[in-house]
């Protein structure tokens, strides 16, 4: 099982900036691929996974801007960087989608340590995780993956962090939420590219319907 490996995009430690667990200090482990195609993605540079792309570790740990530059990595590897080079003790994995991937190996050994795990994906695969890993699921509602996935993903989702650009983005989430088994799930809306359009309907919408505000805090503090 441990013989599992993970190509990341990218390894660094900050603060969350997004959803619930905004302000908590976390190493973001960005995994490499994408097939969903977002037009508005912010990290399009995680979209392929190609081989000749593949690099040695070293010179991922390096990176000063984005790239798609890759390494392949295991679990007891990256657990290793992470204890030797940062003090935060919470994990996000994040892509890129993620959950194309098996997460229960990397899951364990961080877990083992004491290291909190968050996994931000997009609903468009089968959430392969522990169960105390929390999950945090941006539907990307009409893309790939189908609904019997999204449904059953937004089932396990800790939080539900919609993008938001439009009123046509919430009666989608609604539709989402309807009948649906996530009602337990803490619903966030998050505007995309922080267009102050997004955002007043964001914060309009959340004081409608109790909900919380997620705005990309690191981009406001020109963070990573
Ligand atoms: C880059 S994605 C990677 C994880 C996974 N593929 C997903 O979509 O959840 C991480 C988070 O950033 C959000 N995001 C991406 N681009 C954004 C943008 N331009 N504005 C606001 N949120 C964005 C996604 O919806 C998701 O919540
Ligand atoms: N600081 C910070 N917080 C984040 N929360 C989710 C992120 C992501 O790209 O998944 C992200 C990110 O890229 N940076
Ligand atoms: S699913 Fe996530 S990583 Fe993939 S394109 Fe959409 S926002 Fe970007
Ligand atoms: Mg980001």
């Amino acid at each position: 099982m441990n013989n599992a490996s993970y190509p990341v995009n990218e390894l660094f430690e900050t603060i969350q900036g997004e959803g619930v667990h905004t302000g908590v200090p976390a190493i973001f482990l960005r995994l490499q691929g994408c097939p969903v195609g977002c037009s508005w993605c912010d990290t399009k540079h995680t979209w392929d996974l190609q081989e000749n792309r593949k690099v040695m570790l070293s010179d991922v740990l390096v990176k000063t801007e984005e790239s798609v530059m890759w390494c392949s990595v295991g679990p007891r590897e990256i657990l290793d960087l992470c204890m030797s080079r940062y003090t935060a003790t919470h994990l996000v994995i994040t892509g890129g989608e993620p959950c194309m991937y098996d997460l229960q190996p990397l899951c364990e050994v961080f877990e083992a340590e004491g290291y909190s795990i968050q996994v931000e994906t997009s609903g468009t695969y089968p959430v392969m995780v522990s169960d105390s890993a929390w999950v945090t699921v941006s539907p990307k509602i009409k893309m790939r993956g189908g609904l019997s996935v999204l449904a059953s993903a937004i089932d396990r989702a800790d939080e539900i962090k919609h993008p938001v650009a439009t009123v046509k983005d919430i009666e989608q989430l609604d539709e989402l939420l309807t009948g649906s088994a996530g009602a337990d799930a803490k619903v966030a809306l998050q505007p995309i590219s922080q267009k102050p359009k997004a955002t007043e309907l964001a914060i309009r919408t959340c004081i409608k319907r109790n909900w919380r505000l997620s705005v990309q805090t690191h981009k406001y503090l020109g963070i990573e």
